[in-house]
């Protein structure tokens, strides 16, 4: 597995080893050795999550605030995602900086996004099917997030807007800037 850090510290893109032939392919799409290997330490997942979403549909930014807050291994097993990370830590060098990176079932491509990250993605083909680990469960009271769309972030989601897909709850979150405070 190949695994490159982004410019947010801790959150890494990791490409598997994919083993192909004449039936199709075979990949590891998840070693928790190797990925303690890569962070240093060992990873504590607990709940697997799974959405489908159509052409356009955003989902995000969200994170869960405090002990609740939530380590997430993304991968895509249908279709391709933007998938984006927005270093959140109040500490950070990179507070507020974000990657994004197309995550596809043909890429096999993975995102590792430490606790303390708003996340989303886009979906970006007809379908996609977005399979991701957390390290802490689902905590509906800590959850907190930000409008995918607040300019000071401002992503490129890769969809036009007026095809893009976004849930009341997620159209009526605030700013960055009042997140922040
Ligand atoms: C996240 C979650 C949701 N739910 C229930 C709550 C709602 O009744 C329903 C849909 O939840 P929501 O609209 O928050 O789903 P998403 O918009 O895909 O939320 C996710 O979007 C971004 C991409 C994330 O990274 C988070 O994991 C998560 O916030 O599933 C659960 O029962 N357990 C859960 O862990």
């Amino acid at each position: 597995m190949k695994a490159t850090e982004t410019k947010l510290k801790g959150c890494f893109i990791l490409e598997p080893t994919v083993f192909e032939d004449s039936r199709g392919y075979f990949f590891e799409s998840y070693n928790e050795n190797k990925l303690e290997e890569i962070l240093g330490y060992k990873p504590t997942f607990v709940q697997d999550n799974q959405s489908n979403s159509s052409y356009g549909v955003i989902r995000g930014l969200h994170m869960q605030a405090g002990d609740h807050s939530q380590a997430k291994l993304v991968r895509v097993v249908e279709g391709a995602v933007i998938d984006v990370a927005v270093d959140a830590r109040p500490d950070s060098e990179t507070f507020g900086q974000s990657v994004a990176v197309e995550l596809s079932a043909e890429n096999k491509k993975q995102l590792f996004i430490p606790r303390g990250f708003l996340h989303g993605f886009s979906v970006i083909t007809e379908k996609a099917t977005f399979f991701y680990k957390c390290d802490n469960g689902y905590n509906k009271e800590s959850e907190n997030g930000v409008n995918p769309l607040d300019a000071q972030i401002n992503i490129d989601w890769g969809i036009p807007v007026d095809k893009m897909i976004i849930s009341e709850k997620d159209q009526e979150a605030q700013s960055f800037e009042e997140f922040r405070k």
